[in-house]
């Protein structure tokens, strides 16, 4: 087994630290369609009518703000988009709007292209093979559910955790996505978070604080940790520890669908793999303009 193979999962995120990348503006056509016996009445805030969710699974997402899919994608895909992870890892995909980033624990040492150097790959747009994760069908169905038809890819994102160095640098803190993106309406946005392989505590699952989606955006600030915080990486400020935690333990090509209130970290990974994900945000747009950005 080679270490790409050892590692970990790969995630796919959108939003960015500011404006949408032209190349996100992609708008993938959806059917839109209603079915007369998918009415449900208006008291539904976050998810909108069609069949692919029970009304079991749009309560949970109305109450909690997040929505775990089982095996969603397929091996196959997922096997692509870990090749794909490989060649840009040995440096045999170089693509202008990517951005390529390391651990805090890493940051200065020297730079050897490969799978222990890279954390996070964001905007991949631009790359074909990973750019797939955004428009597979079984991904465009349930968001759908959130966004309603007319979608957009606003920011793509691939986390290859690493192994913590034993200061727990690894951990991504408890915050909301909306602190780093300024498009809105919130209520038609959605992450699509997809594990590449088996991910629970001991790789640093997410973790998400259920029902914060339906508060406000708080206020972020690097959190006051020892050892080190990857810059960018801000926590909400006023974490009660005591607030219910809910570890998303996930399969290979598991997906979970969330609100960009929702309060989530990940923690650190106790492994010697590098754990991956891929994941993304959509936003609805109305005749061809995004809404409120
Ligand atoms: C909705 C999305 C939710 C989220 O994803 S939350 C996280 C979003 N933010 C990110 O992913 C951060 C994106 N990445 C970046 O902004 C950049 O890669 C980053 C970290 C600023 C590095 O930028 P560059 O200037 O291209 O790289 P560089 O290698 O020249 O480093 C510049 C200085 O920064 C340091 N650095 C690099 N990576 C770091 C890290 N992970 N944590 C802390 N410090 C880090 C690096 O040592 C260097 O410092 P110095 O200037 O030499 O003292
Ligand atoms: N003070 C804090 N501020 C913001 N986020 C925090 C804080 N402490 C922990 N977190 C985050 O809370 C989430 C859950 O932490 P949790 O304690 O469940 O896991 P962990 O500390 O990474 O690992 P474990 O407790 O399993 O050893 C992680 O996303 C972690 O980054
Ligand atoms: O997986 C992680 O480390 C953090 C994930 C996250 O915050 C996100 O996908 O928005
Ligand atoms: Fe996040
Ligand atoms: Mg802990």
């Amino acid at each position: 087994m080679n270490q790409c193979q050892a590692a970990a999962r790969l995630r796919v995120a959108l939003g960015h630290l500011g404006q949408p990348s032209a190349r996100a503006g992609v708008a993938y056509p959806t059917s839109g369609a209603v079915s007369p016996n998918s009415f449900h009445p208006p008291q539904f805030q976050y998810t909108r009518d069609n069949d692919v969710l029970s009304l079991e699974q749009r309560n949970f997402y109305e109450e909690n703000g997040f929505l775990v899919i089982k095996n969603l994608v397929s091996d196959a895909d997922i096997q692509r988009f870990r090749d794909q992870f490989e060649r840009i890892c040995r440096g045999e995909v170089k693509l202008e709007q990517m951005m390529i980033m390391r651990d805090v624990s890493i940051a200065k040492s020297e730079y050897i292209p490969s799978e222990r150097m890279i954390s996070k790959i964001q905007y991949f747009e631009d790359d074909k093979e990973l750019f797939r994760y955004c428009t597979l069908p079984e991904i465009l169905k349930y968001v759908e559910c959130f966004t309603g038809p007319n979608i957009m890819a606003m920011h793509t994102m691939l986390i290859n955790k690493p192994p913590d160095s034993g200061k727990k640098t690894s951990r991504h803190p408890l915050h909301q996505d909306e602190h780093y993106i300024s498009f809105r309406p919130s209520n038609k946005i959605v992450c699509a978070w997809t594990a590449m392989e088996h991910i629970d505590r001991n790789n640093g699952c997410l973790c998400v604080l259920p029902g914060t989606h339906k508060g406000s955006l708080k206020p972020h600030d690097y959190p006051n940790w020892e050892g080190g915080v990857n810059l960018m990486f801000y926590g909400i400020q006023d974490y009660d520890e005591n607030s219910p935690r809910v570890h998303l333990v996930m399969e290979k090509g598991d997906t979970v669908f969330f609100h960009p209130l929702l309060i989530h970290g990940s923690g650190w990974n106790k492994t010697q793999g590098y754990r991956k994900e891929v994941s993304r945000y959509r936003a609805r747009l109305v005749k061809g303009q995004r809404i409120s950005l």
